[in-house]
Protein backbone atom coordinates (compact mmCIF):
# COMPACT_ATOMS: atom_id res chain seq x y z
CA UNK A 1 0.00 0.00 0.00
CA UNK A 2 1.97 3.47 -1.22
CA UNK A 3 1.02 6.44 0.99
CA UNK A 4 0.33 9.43 -1.11
CA UNK A 5 1.63 13.27 -0.01
CA UNK A 6 0.34 15.91 -1.44
CA UNK A 7 2.25 19.27 -1.62
CA UNK A 8 0.77 22.69 -2.49
CA UNK A 9 3.47 25.37 -2.65
CA UNK A 10 6.66 23.58 -3.36
CA UNK A 11 8.93 26.15 -2.37
CA UNK A 12 12.20 26.69 0.70
CA UNK A 13 9.26 24.80 2.96
CA UNK A 14 7.75 22.70 0.74
CA UNK A 15 10.21 21.33 -1.14
CA UNK A 16 12.31 20.85 1.96
CA UNK A 17 9.55 18.88 3.18
CA UNK A 18 8.72 16.72 -0.18
CA UNK A 19 12.72 16.23 -0.33
CA UNK A 20 12.29 14.74 3.27
CA UNK A 21 9.31 12.37 1.89
CA UNK A 22 10.86 11.53 -1.17
CA UNK A 23 12.05 7.80 -1.76
CA UNK A 24 10.79 6.92 1.72
CA UNK A 25 9.57 3.42 1.52
CA UNK A 26 5.83 3.26 0.09
CA UNK A 27 5.86 7.09 -0.45
CA UNK A 28 4.93 8.73 -3.72
CA UNK A 29 4.95 12.56 -2.98
CA UNK A 30 3.19 14.87 -5.78
CA UNK A 31 3.89 18.70 -6.15
CA UNK A 32 1.15 21.24 -6.92
CA UNK A 33 2.30 24.34 -9.05
CA UNK A 34 -0.18 27.33 -9.43
CA UNK A 35 1.58 28.21 -12.92
CA UNK A 36 4.00 26.27 -15.45
CA UNK A 37 7.12 28.40 -14.93
CA UNK A 38 6.68 27.29 -11.17
CA UNK A 39 6.05 23.77 -12.63
CA UNK A 40 9.43 23.98 -14.08
CA UNK A 41 11.01 24.69 -11.57
CA UNK A 42 9.93 22.05 -9.05
CA UNK A 43 10.06 19.57 -11.53
CA UNK A 44 13.90 20.94 -12.44
CA UNK A 45 14.89 20.56 -9.09
CA UNK A 46 13.82 17.06 -8.94
CA UNK A 47 11.71 17.02 -5.54
CA UNK A 48 9.11 15.40 -5.78
CA UNK A 49 7.41 12.29 -7.91
CA UNK A 50 5.35 13.99 -9.92
CA UNK A 51 4.24 18.13 -10.28
CA UNK A 52 0.87 18.86 -11.33
CA UNK A 53 -1.09 22.17 -12.26
CA UNK A 54 -4.17 20.81 -10.84
CA UNK A 55 -5.09 21.07 -7.61
CA UNK A 56 -7.89 18.25 -8.10
CA UNK A 57 -5.32 15.60 -9.51
CA UNK A 58 -3.03 16.63 -6.64
CA UNK A 59 -5.04 16.06 -3.67
CA UNK A 60 -7.20 12.74 -5.66
CA UNK A 61 -6.51 9.94 -2.87
CA UNK A 62 -3.74 11.87 -1.10
CA UNK A 63 -3.25 10.40 2.50
CA UNK A 64 -1.44 13.75 3.76
CA UNK A 65 -2.14 17.17 2.31
CA UNK A 66 0.47 19.87 2.61
CA UNK A 67 -0.30 23.71 2.07
CA UNK A 68 2.77 25.21 1.71
CA UNK A 69 2.09 28.55 -0.34
CA UNK A 70 2.31 32.02 1.72
CA UNK A 71 0.65 32.74 5.09
CA UNK A 72 -2.42 35.13 2.75
CA UNK A 73 -3.42 32.26 0.46
CA UNK A 74 -3.85 29.19 3.63
CA UNK A 75 -7.48 30.06 4.03
CA UNK A 76 -8.14 30.11 -0.08
CA UNK A 77 -6.35 27.00 -0.35
CA UNK A 78 -8.43 25.12 2.47
CA UNK A 79 -11.62 26.19 1.29
CA UNK A 80 -11.21 24.92 -2.65
CA UNK A 81 -9.87 22.04 -0.65
CA UNK A 82 -13.04 21.23 0.59
CA UNK A 83 -15.01 21.50 -2.34
CA UNK A 84 -12.69 18.30 -3.87
CA UNK A 85 -13.33 14.92 -3.26
CA UNK A 86 -10.44 13.68 -0.88
CA UNK A 87 -10.15 10.27 0.51
CA UNK A 88 -11.50 9.53 4.09
CA UNK A 89 -9.29 9.64 6.70
CA UNK A 90 -6.81 12.41 5.04
CA UNK A 91 -4.85 14.72 7.02
CA UNK A 92 -4.55 18.69 6.00
CA UNK A 93 -1.89 20.06 7.03
CA UNK A 94 0.16 23.32 6.57
CA UNK A 95 3.16 25.10 7.13
CA UNK A 96 2.25 28.39 7.99
CA UNK A 97 4.29 30.60 10.56
CA UNK A 98 0.83 31.95 11.45
CA UNK A 99 -1.58 29.34 12.84
CA UNK A 100 -4.72 30.62 14.70
CA UNK A 101 -6.11 32.28 11.23
CA UNK A 102 -5.84 29.26 9.94
CA UNK A 103 -7.07 27.22 12.83
CA UNK A 104 -10.15 29.28 12.98
CA UNK A 105 -11.04 28.85 9.16
CA UNK A 106 -10.79 25.01 9.23
CA UNK A 107 -13.13 24.98 12.41
CA UNK A 108 -15.58 26.76 10.22
CA UNK A 109 -15.27 24.67 6.77
CA UNK A 110 -14.50 21.29 8.26
CA UNK A 111 -16.18 18.32 7.33
CA UNK A 112 -16.55 14.62 8.31
CA UNK A 113 -13.46 12.37 7.74
CA UNK A 114 -10.98 15.05 6.57
CA UNK A 115 -8.80 16.55 9.45
CA UNK A 116 -6.68 19.73 9.56
CA UNK A 117 -3.85 20.18 11.78
CA UNK A 118 -2.11 23.51 11.76
CA UNK A 119 1.72 22.66 11.65
CA UNK A 120 5.07 25.53 11.59
CA UNK A 121 8.21 24.39 11.36
CA UNK A 122 10.33 26.35 13.17
CA UNK A 123 13.45 26.50 10.79
CA UNK A 124 14.19 28.20 7.45
CA UNK A 125 15.96 30.80 5.96
CA UNK A 126 16.02 34.22 4.40
CA UNK A 127 16.14 32.63 0.97
CA UNK A 128 12.83 31.26 -1.15
CA UNK A 129 11.82 29.41 -3.67
CA UNK A 130 12.19 25.49 -4.57
CA UNK A 131 16.14 25.94 -5.33
CA UNK A 132 16.81 26.65 -1.88
CA UNK A 133 15.22 23.63 -0.64
CA UNK A 134 17.07 20.89 1.17
CA UNK A 135 16.37 17.86 3.20
CA UNK A 136 18.45 18.87 6.27
CA UNK A 137 16.41 22.31 7.19
CA UNK A 138 14.43 20.59 10.04
CA UNK A 139 16.73 18.55 11.42
CA UNK A 140 17.13 19.09 15.08
CA UNK A 141 14.64 22.12 14.79
CA UNK A 142 11.16 22.65 16.33
CA UNK A 143 7.73 21.56 14.03
CA UNK A 144 4.74 23.00 16.38
CA UNK A 145 1.51 21.39 15.67
CA UNK A 146 -1.77 22.51 16.88
CA UNK A 147 -4.31 20.29 16.51
CA UNK A 148 -7.88 21.71 17.55
CA UNK A 149 -9.46 19.51 20.48
CA UNK A 150 -11.70 17.25 18.26
CA UNK A 151 -8.87 16.36 16.25
CA UNK A 152 -8.89 11.90 16.31
CA UNK A 153 -5.42 11.14 18.43
CA UNK A 154 -4.97 8.66 15.84
CA UNK A 155 -5.19 11.29 13.22
CA UNK A 156 -2.32 13.04 15.41
CA UNK A 157 -0.18 9.87 15.39
CA UNK A 158 -0.18 9.58 11.95
CA UNK A 159 1.30 12.96 11.49
CA UNK A 160 3.55 12.87 14.02
CA UNK A 161 4.68 9.39 12.67
CA UNK A 162 5.54 10.59 9.11
CA UNK A 163 7.14 13.91 10.26
CA UNK A 164 9.62 11.86 12.20
CA UNK A 165 11.55 11.76 8.70
CA UNK A 166 12.39 15.49 9.32
CA UNK A 167 14.15 14.94 12.04
CA UNK A 168 12.67 17.43 13.92
CA UNK A 169 11.07 17.17 17.36
CA UNK A 170 7.50 18.22 17.48
CA UNK A 171 6.09 20.58 19.83
CA UNK A 172 1.94 20.22 20.66
CA UNK A 173 0.82 24.02 21.38
CA UNK A 174 -2.20 25.82 21.08
CA UNK A 175 -2.53 28.07 17.98
CA UNK A 176 -3.34 31.34 19.69
CA UNK A 177 -0.43 30.89 22.14
CA UNK A 178 1.90 30.39 19.38
CA UNK A 179 1.10 33.37 17.40
CA UNK A 180 1.96 35.22 20.51
CA UNK A 181 5.31 33.28 20.78
CA UNK A 182 6.65 33.32 17.23
CA UNK A 183 5.19 36.77 17.60
CA UNK A 184 7.72 37.81 19.81
CA UNK A 185 10.74 35.29 19.04
CA UNK A 186 10.53 35.42 15.49
CA UNK A 187 8.33 38.33 13.62
CA UNK A 188 9.33 40.86 15.83
CA UNK A 189 13.08 40.23 15.30
CA UNK A 190 12.20 40.56 11.90
CA UNK A 191 10.41 44.17 11.68
CA UNK A 192 13.41 45.14 14.19
CA UNK A 193 15.93 44.15 11.71
CA UNK A 194 14.02 45.78 8.26
CA UNK A 195 13.58 48.66 10.25
CA UNK A 196 17.24 48.76 11.40
CA UNK A 197 18.28 48.71 8.08
CA UNK A 198 16.28 50.80 6.44
CA UNK A 199 17.31 53.34 9.25
CA UNK A 200 21.01 52.94 8.26
CA UNK A 201 19.85 52.77 4.54
CA UNK A 202 18.51 56.92 5.43
CA UNK A 203 21.42 57.48 6.91
CA UNK A 204 23.54 56.12 4.30
CA UNK A 205 21.52 58.09 1.33
CA UNK A 206 23.70 61.27 2.88
CA UNK A 207 27.08 59.40 3.19
CA UNK A 208 28.46 56.02 2.05
CA UNK A 209 30.69 55.49 4.57
CA UNK A 210 27.64 53.86 6.45
CA UNK A 211 27.05 50.98 4.04
CA UNK A 212 30.80 50.56 3.72
CA UNK A 213 31.30 50.22 7.10
CA UNK A 214 27.90 48.41 8.26
CA UNK A 215 29.90 44.69 7.55
CA UNK A 216 30.28 41.97 10.83
CA UNK A 217 27.74 42.47 13.54
CA UNK A 218 25.51 44.61 11.37
CA UNK A 219 25.50 41.94 8.99
CA UNK A 220 24.62 39.04 11.62
CA UNK A 221 22.01 40.90 12.95
CA UNK A 222 20.14 41.98 10.03
CA UNK A 223 20.34 38.95 8.03
CA UNK A 224 16.62 38.37 8.62
CA UNK A 225 15.81 41.61 6.96
CA UNK A 226 16.76 39.92 3.41
CA UNK A 227 13.47 37.82 3.95
CA UNK A 228 10.70 37.72 1.41
CA UNK A 229 8.59 40.76 1.14
CA UNK A 230 5.50 38.22 0.05
CA UNK A 231 5.90 36.08 2.91
CA UNK A 232 6.08 38.52 5.39
CA UNK A 233 3.85 40.98 4.10
CA UNK A 234 1.14 37.68 5.13
CA UNK A 235 2.81 36.83 8.38
CA UNK A 236 2.66 40.31 9.65
CA UNK A 237 -0.69 40.98 8.70
CA UNK A 238 -2.31 37.55 10.33
CA UNK A 239 -0.52 38.51 13.33
CA UNK A 240 -1.18 42.29 13.42
CA UNK A 241 -2.84 42.27 16.82
CA UNK A 242 0.20 40.39 18.60
CA UNK A 243 2.36 42.33 16.61
CA UNK A 244 0.56 46.13 17.46
CA UNK A 245 0.77 44.84 21.22
CA UNK A 246 4.28 43.66 21.02
CA UNK A 247 5.36 46.60 19.23
CA UNK A 248 4.20 48.58 21.68
CA UNK A 249 6.30 46.96 24.51
CA UNK A 250 9.07 47.38 22.27
CA UNK A 251 8.83 51.40 22.13
CA UNK A 252 9.04 50.91 26.19
CA UNK A 253 12.53 49.14 25.73
CA UNK A 254 13.74 51.50 23.61
CA UNK A 255 12.16 54.66 25.74
CA UNK A 256 14.18 53.19 28.87
CA UNK A 257 17.71 53.55 27.05
CA UNK A 258 16.48 56.86 25.72
CA UNK A 259 15.68 58.03 29.26
CA UNK A 260 19.43 56.30 30.65
CA UNK A 261 21.03 57.80 28.15
CA UNK A 262 19.44 61.01 28.57
CA UNK A 263 20.33 60.80 32.56
CA UNK A 264 24.11 59.30 31.80
CA UNK A 265 22.71 56.34 34.46
CA UNK A 266 25.87 54.20 33.72
CA UNK A 267 24.29 51.70 36.51
CA UNK A 268 21.20 51.46 34.47
CA UNK A 269 22.54 50.17 31.40
CA UNK A 270 25.04 47.95 32.64
CA UNK A 271 22.12 46.51 34.62
CA UNK A 272 20.41 46.17 31.09
CA UNK A 273 23.14 44.71 30.02
CA UNK A 274 23.79 42.45 32.45
CA UNK A 275 19.84 41.29 32.93
CA UNK A 276 20.05 40.29 28.77
CA UNK A 277 23.07 38.82 28.93
CA UNK A 278 21.90 36.41 32.12
CA UNK A 279 18.68 35.44 29.71
CA UNK A 280 20.81 34.90 26.53
CA UNK A 281 23.06 32.18 28.35
CA UNK A 282 19.61 30.47 29.30
CA UNK A 283 18.77 29.92 25.78
CA UNK A 284 18.71 26.76 24.81
CA UNK A 285 22.27 25.71 22.71
CA UNK A 286 22.80 24.59 19.34
CA UNK A 287 18.92 23.95 18.38
CA UNK A 288 17.31 25.44 15.63
CA UNK A 289 14.84 28.30 16.86
CA UNK A 290 12.73 29.97 14.42
CA UNK A 291 15.52 32.38 13.70
CA UNK A 292 18.23 29.59 12.49
CA UNK A 293 21.87 30.28 13.26
CA UNK A 294 24.52 29.70 11.30
CA UNK A 295 27.72 27.99 12.24
CA UNK A 296 30.69 30.06 11.84
CA UNK A 297 34.32 29.52 12.33
CA UNK A 298 37.45 32.18 11.42
CA UNK A 299 40.63 31.11 9.71
CA UNK A 300 43.80 33.42 9.63
CA UNK A 301 44.75 33.26 6.12
CA UNK A 302 47.69 35.12 4.15
CA UNK A 303 47.27 37.76 1.70
CA UNK A 304 48.46 35.78 -1.21
CA UNK A 305 46.19 35.66 -4.55
CA UNK A 306 44.17 32.67 -5.13
CA UNK A 307 44.29 31.49 -1.12
CA UNK A 308 40.37 31.86 -0.63
CA UNK A 309 39.10 30.00 -4.30
CA UNK A 310 41.67 26.99 -2.72
CA UNK A 311 39.72 26.89 0.59
CA UNK A 312 36.09 26.78 -0.86
CA UNK A 313 37.69 24.05 -3.96
CA UNK A 314 39.05 22.39 -0.75
CA UNK A 315 35.65 22.27 1.16
CA UNK A 316 33.50 21.70 -2.44
CA UNK A 317 35.63 18.67 -3.14
CA UNK A 318 34.53 16.91 0.03
CA UNK A 319 30.80 17.83 -0.31
CA UNK A 320 30.85 20.74 2.67
CA UNK A 321 27.99 22.90 1.91
CA UNK A 322 29.50 26.65 2.53
CA UNK A 323 26.55 29.06 3.27
CA UNK A 324 28.63 32.51 3.15
CA UNK A 325 32.12 33.78 3.17
CA UNK A 326 33.66 37.03 4.16
CA UNK A 327 37.04 38.32 4.33
CA UNK A 328 36.75 40.35 8.06
CA UNK A 329 40.15 42.37 6.89
CA UNK A 330 42.73 42.17 4.88
CA UNK A 331 45.86 44.36 4.38
CA UNK A 332 48.96 43.67 3.16
CA UNK A 333 51.25 43.49 5.79
CA UNK A 334 48.67 41.51 8.38
CA UNK A 335 46.99 38.27 7.34
CA UNK A 336 43.39 38.40 6.92
CA UNK A 337 40.99 36.48 8.78
CA UNK A 338 38.51 35.07 6.56
CA UNK A 339 34.94 33.84 8.17
CA UNK A 340 33.44 30.80 6.91
CA UNK A 341 29.54 30.45 7.71
CA UNK A 342 27.52 26.77 7.69
CA UNK A 343 23.66 25.99 7.92
CA UNK A 344 24.58 22.59 9.68
CA UNK A 345 26.93 22.06 12.61
CA UNK A 346 28.04 18.78 11.05
CA UNK A 347 29.73 20.68 8.07
CA UNK A 348 31.32 23.41 10.52
CA UNK A 349 33.12 20.85 12.32
CA UNK A 350 33.64 19.17 9.24
CA UNK A 351 35.42 21.99 7.55
CA UNK A 352 37.32 22.76 10.76
CA UNK A 353 38.56 19.52 10.97
CA UNK A 354 40.19 19.19 7.38
CA UNK A 355 41.04 22.66 6.79
CA UNK A 356 43.44 22.00 10.35
CA UNK A 357 44.10 18.95 8.53
CA UNK A 358 46.15 21.15 5.85
CA UNK A 359 47.73 23.23 8.52
CA UNK A 360 45.13 26.23 8.64
CA UNK A 361 45.19 28.20 12.23
CA UNK A 362 40.80 27.83 13.09
CA UNK A 363 39.26 29.06 15.44
CA UNK A 364 35.14 28.84 15.96
N1 LIG B 1 10.70 30.97 4.94
C1 LIG B 1 10.81 30.34 6.06
O1 LIG B 1 11.90 30.26 6.60
C2 LIG B 1 9.60 29.69 6.67
C3 LIG B 1 8.35 29.84 6.10
N2 LIG B 1 7.27 29.24 6.66
C4 LIG B 1 5.96 29.35 6.01
O2 LIG B 1 5.99 28.50 4.90
C5 LIG B 1 5.15 28.98 3.86
C6 LIG B 1 5.93 29.00 2.56
O3 LIG B 1 7.05 29.82 2.71
P1 LIG B 1 8.39 29.59 1.88
O4 LIG B 1 8.53 28.18 1.52
O5 LIG B 1 9.45 30.28 2.63
O6 LIG B 1 8.09 30.46 0.60
P2 LIG B 1 8.49 30.19 -0.93
O7 LIG B 1 8.29 31.50 -1.62
O8 LIG B 1 9.81 29.55 -1.01
O9 LIG B 1 7.39 29.18 -1.38
C7 LIG B 1 6.04 29.55 -1.56
C8 LIG B 1 5.41 28.62 -2.54
O10 LIG B 1 4.07 29.04 -2.76
C9 LIG B 1 3.85 29.21 -4.14
N3 LIG B 1 3.01 30.37 -4.38
C10 LIG B 1 3.35 31.64 -4.32
N4 LIG B 1 2.34 32.44 -4.70
C11 LIG B 1 1.35 31.64 -5.00
C12 LIG B 1 0.06 31.87 -5.46
N5 LIG B 1 -0.40 33.10 -5.68
N6 LIG B 1 -0.70 30.81 -5.65
C13 LIG B 1 -0.22 29.61 -5.42
N7 LIG B 1 1.02 29.33 -5.00
C14 LIG B 1 1.79 30.34 -4.78
C15 LIG B 1 5.17 29.48 -4.78
O11 LIG B 1 5.19 29.10 -6.13
C16 LIG B 1 6.10 28.63 -3.92
O12 LIG B 1 6.16 27.34 -4.43
C17 LIG B 1 4.64 30.32 4.33
O13 LIG B 1 3.33 30.18 4.79
C18 LIG B 1 5.57 30.71 5.46
O14 LIG B 1 4.94 31.49 6.41
C19 LIG B 1 7.37 28.44 7.76
C20 LIG B 1 8.59 28.24 8.35
C21 LIG B 1 9.79 28.88 7.87
O1 LIG C 1 16.03 32.85 8.62
C1 LIG C 1 15.65 32.64 9.78
O2 LIG C 1 16.43 32.46 10.70
C2 LIG C 1 14.20 32.57 10.04
O3 LIG C 1 13.66 33.34 10.77
C3 LIG C 1 13.47 31.49 9.35
C4 LIG C 1 12.04 31.40 9.68
C5 LIG C 1 11.11 32.14 8.98
C6 LIG C 1 9.77 32.00 9.24
C7 LIG C 1 9.37 31.12 10.21
O4 LIG C 1 8.06 30.99 10.46
C8 LIG C 1 10.26 30.36 10.91
C9 LIG C 1 11.62 30.50 10.63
Amino acid sequence: MTTKIAIFGVGLIGGSLALCFKGKPGITVVGHAHRPESLKRIEERGVVDAATLSMEEAAADADFIFLCVPVGLLEDYLRKLTELPLKPGCIVTDVGSTKASVAACAAKIARPGVHFIGGHPMAGSERSGVEAASTLLFENAYYVLTPSPDVPEEAYQRLEQLLAYTKAQIVRVDPVLHDEIVGAISHLPHIIAVALVNQVRNYNDGNGLYRMLAAGGFRDITRIASSDPVIWRDILLSNRDVLLHLLKDWNREIEGFITLLEAQNGEGIEAEFQKANQFRSELPERRKGAITSLFDIYIDVPDTPGIIGQIATELGLRHINLSNMQIIESREDVPGVLRLSFRQEGEMERAKAHLQSLGYVVYV
